[in-house]
């Protein structure tokens, strides 16, 4: 099975660069000249120099020469990059390496990339992980998520490494579901500490949130095991509590009122408006969402969003 990653930020670069331990892989860049010569990416992943089985490409013809794709482009751009290249794609196992519901349909990357490319076997590759210690070769453990059990046993064989550990499943909705929906709980525990509502206010906003998501899976029928299991509850464990996550992060800035940078990929803010749009759609309660949906549009303030949700009625847990 020949891999290529196609998108080289840094998720994609950590990837081909944990991957590579295991044989060849092409990581394919939109302008791949600066990696090409330095065997790094100094833009998005400095300091984790590539291995000498790591090719670098711009060339997408070649990199989809290549049985196995994974994908690792922002979710809101998934749609585009699969539409303007749709022919190289057709008939691959394509494994979406992204986070998030896309906006103008109220979906996630597997059902993208069905949508677009029907011809393509679909898969999701989430879970808890920071770029940084997947390139560095720290220990991991990922949800490999395909419908087709037997591809997803070959992608699981291929794609694991003596520290990269996959779980399998065929529950793709609940795998990307709780890769997306663990993003804006982020958003809304980041704000909390920046405000200093201190860490007793963080757990109850993670478990209330952990509510929500299980209550948009349980609708959209996802397992419920799957959001128990490592691309739900393990990623908001992580993404909750590190300020390298870049959606919590944000969130402390909202929080603390300092500016934070607009060209950083944030996935819970798209994700947050998409879901906020669902739960309305759907008559679906999910109170931190809208909290979160509402600051980020400017709607509300901190002190008001926590204000309505203590004021909420009191309910059984
Ligand atoms: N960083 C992390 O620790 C983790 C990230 N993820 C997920 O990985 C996904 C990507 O995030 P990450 O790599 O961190 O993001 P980055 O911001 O580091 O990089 C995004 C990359 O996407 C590329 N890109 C954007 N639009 C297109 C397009 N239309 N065609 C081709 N390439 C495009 C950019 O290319 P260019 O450089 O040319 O602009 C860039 O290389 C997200 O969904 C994120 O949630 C998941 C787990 C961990
Ligand atoms: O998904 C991640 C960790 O699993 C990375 O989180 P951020 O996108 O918030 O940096």
């Amino acid at each position: 099975m020949s891999v290529a990653v196609l998108g080289a930020g840094a998720f994609g670069t950590a990837l081909a660069i944990s991957l590579s331990r295991n044989g060849p892989v092409t990581l394919w860049a939109r302008d791949a000249g600066d990696m090409a010569k330095q065997r790094e990416n100094t833009a998005r992943l400095a300091g984790c120099p590539f291995p000498d089985a790591l090719f670098v490409t711009d060339d997408l013809a070649y990199a989809t020469t290549a049985d196995t794709l994974l994908i690792a482009v922002p979710t809101q751009k998934l749609r585009g990059f699969l539409n303007a290249n749709a022919t190289a794609l057709a008939g691959k196992s394509l494994v979406a390496c992204c986070k998030g519901i896309e906006i103008s349909t109220g979906t996630g990357p597997v059902s993208v990339i069905a949508d677009v490319i029907p011809t393509a076997v679909p898969a999701i590759l989430t879970g808890p992980s920071f770029a940084r210690d997947i390139a560095r070769g720290l220990p991991t453990a990922l949800t490999l998520a395909c419908t087709d059990d037997e591809i997803g046993k070959h992608l699981q064989q291929r794609l694991s490494t003596a520290n990269l550990r996959l779980y399998r499943t065929t529950d793709t909705s609940g795998a990307e579901l709780g890769g997306a929906l663990k993003n804006v709980i982020a958003i809304a525990c980041g704000t909390a500490m920046g405000a200093g509502l201190g860490e007793s206010a963080r757990a109850a906003l993670m478990t209330r949130g952990f509510a929500e998501m299980q209550r948009l899976a349980a609708h959209l029928r996802a397992d419920p095991q799957t959001l128990a299991g490592l691309s739900g509850f393990g990623d908001l464990t992580l993404t909750c509590t590190s300020q390298q996550s870049r959606n919590y992060s944000l969130g402390m800035s909202m929080g603390q009122g300092t500016p934070f940078d607009p060209s950083t990929t944030v996935e819970g803010a798209a994700t947050a408006q998409a879901v906020h749009q669902l739960a309305q759609d759907n008559a679906l309660d999910l109170p931190i969402t809208a909290a979160v949906a509402g600051l980020l549009e400017n709607r509300l303030d901190v002190a008001t969003a926590m204000r309505g949700l203590l004021a909420r009625p009191l309910k059984e847990e």
